[in-house]
């Protein structure tokens, strides 16, 4: 690897750390992590909310863990938002559990054309109690919106499951872009 000799490697266009900063462009920070099964649209979720872009085409699935940032603003205040794309694949729960006491807020998502992973939220609620943060905020998503003819979760049970928890929920898609900044500024507040 080249570059700068102490530099930071970082993702494209995204500054580096800096320590005191000289001029912070946000006011705080939070940490925010995506959960839910493989395929549920995780990473295409964070794609479009950081670029405003959807991954079509070949699926691949996430590897442990990865991160993008973005600064937010809510209310005037400048929220930095770090937020975690985690793999849903059960073979690197091991790793992601690892993050979730660090996090300040989850999205948990399904996807309402996949009962599976709807039936898996009560199982992922219970992993969020047993490695989250207390005070942790949890949103629920019914993720790929936009796929109506092949939908096999109402919207009134992603509503009723998320009453039963005391959490908030939307449906959402990442490839329209349908609530998903919506989404990112909810939990942020
Ligand atoms: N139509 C539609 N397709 C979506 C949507 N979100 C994701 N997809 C597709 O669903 C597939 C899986 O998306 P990913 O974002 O990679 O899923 P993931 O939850 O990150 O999966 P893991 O990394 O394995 O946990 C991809 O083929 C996407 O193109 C959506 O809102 N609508």
């Amino acid at each position: 690897m080249t570059g700068t000799p102490g530099a930071v490697a970082t993702r494209d266009g995204e500054a580096p750390e800096r320590s005191p900063p000289c001029s912070p462009s946000y006011d705080l920070t939070g940490k925010v992590m995506l959960l839910g099964d493989t395929g549920v649209g995780k990473t295409c979720f964070l794609i479009q909310f950081k670029d405003g872009a959807f991954l079509s085409g070949t699926f691949i699935a996430t590897v442990g863990i990865d991160f993008r940032n973005k600064v937010v603003t809510v209310d005037g205040v400048r929220v930095k938002l770090q937020i975690w794309d985690t793999a849903g694949q059960e073979r690197f729960r091991s790793v992601t559990h690892a993050y979730y006491r660090d996090a300040q807020a989850l999205l948990l998502l399904y996807d309402i054309t996949n009962k599976s992973s709807f039936d898996n939220i009560r199982a992922w609620l219970t992993e969020i109690h047993e490695y989250a943060q207390r005070d942790v905020v949890i949103m629920l998503l019914g993720n790929k919106a936009d796929m109506s003819s092949e939908r096999v979760i109402r919207s009134e049970d992603g509503e009723t499951l998320a009453r039963e928890y005391g959490v908030p929920f939307l449906e959402t898609s990442a490839k329209t872009g349908m609530n998903v900044e919506l989404a990112f500024l909810a939990i942020a507040k």
